[in-house]
């Protein structure tokens, strides 16, 4: 348990999905989080839990020792200038998981010096299984110890430089809509051979999870463990090859790199 104050400025789906895993850890205990909210309806299940939910951002930061904030990118800016005399370098960590929002901005509206993180999380986050990308300026180690063991209680956290920053949006955060395309299409061909839609989605995605667990488990390459599904002459090559021939690795990359061009522009 850390027992930090730590305020959630913007209670929507990140910002609740960080509270409810940091309490579901035990990384948290009710009296120690403040979720903000224009409208804290929304917000009732954490009240009732013992959460401290408030419309008032000032108040809150004031009341804590690490400042989560999960505003949309549109709004960061307007939002924490109002409350920029409320921010203390001296006692503040500011944890940042908006997208495309960097470092260096962060430190202009909250003060020089401020300790500051940015953090790239995925959705995963709600069930604690997110991959987390993480660079910060001005953290001392324990704070960055902290920062890590955090994000490790809501799934895994890795150290990146900041100029990796948009590739881990895309390989992360939209990778998550990236697989579950693959998963789909799975479940459309599972039925075009003769399963129910949710047998399907539950074979296909059961089976995805096992791919992914060999990996992180077992520490192996993907095509080690393809080599041995791959029988000779069989209809694991025969299949991967005609996906081959019709684009499928290709068209992954290509996608991938469409998306972290177009966040390099905007
Ligand atoms: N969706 C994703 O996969 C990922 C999203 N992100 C980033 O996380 C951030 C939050 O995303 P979501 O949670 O999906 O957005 P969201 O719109 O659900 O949450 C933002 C919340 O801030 C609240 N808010 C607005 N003004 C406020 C104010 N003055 N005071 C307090 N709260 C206020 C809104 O009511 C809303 O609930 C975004 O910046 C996004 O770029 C980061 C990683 C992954
Ligand atoms: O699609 C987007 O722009 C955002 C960034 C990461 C996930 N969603």
């Amino acid at each position: 348990m850390s027992n930090k104050k730590i305020a959630i400025i913007g209670g929507g789906n990140l910002g609740k999905a960080i509270a409810q895993g940091l309490l579901k850890s035990g990384f948290s205990t009710p009296a120690d989080l403040t979720v903000t909210k224009r409208h804290l309806a929304s917000l009732s299940d954490l009240q009732s839990l013992g959460v401290q939910t408030i419309s008032d951002n000032e108040a809150a930061i004031r009341g804590a020792e690490v400042i989560v904030v999960a505003l949309k990118p549109y709004n960061v800016k307007e939002v924490l200038t109002q409350v920029k005399a409320a921010f203390d370098p001296s006692r503040h960590i500011l944890i940042s998981v908006i997208t495309g929002v960097t470092i260096d901005d962060l430190e202009q509206i909250a003060g020089a010096g401020m300790p500051v993180v940015r953090a790239m999380p995925n959705t995963a986050i709600a069930i604690q299984e997110s991959m987390t990308c993480i660079c910060h300026k001005n953290v001392s180690q324990q704070q960055e110890a902290y920062v890590t063991e955090m994000f490790n209680q809501l799934g895994v956290a890795v150290s990146i430089d900041e100029k990796l920053m948009e590739a881990a949006t895309v390989l992360g955060a939209c990778g998550i809509a990236y697989a579950l395309r693959f998963i789909r299409a799975s479940i459309q061909g599972g039925i075009e051979i003769g399963f129910d839609a949710r047998t399907a989605n539950l074979i296909a995605a059961q089976t995805v999870k096992g791919a992914a667990q060999l990996l992180i488990k077992e520490n192996r390459h993907p095509e080690e463990e393809i080599d041995k599904v791959t029988t000779p002459k069989g209809c694991t090559i025969a299949g991967l090859n005609e996906m081959e021939h019709q684009g499928f690795s290709s068209s992954l990359i290509k996608g991938i790199t469409v998306s972290y061009n177009k966040i390099a522009k905007d």
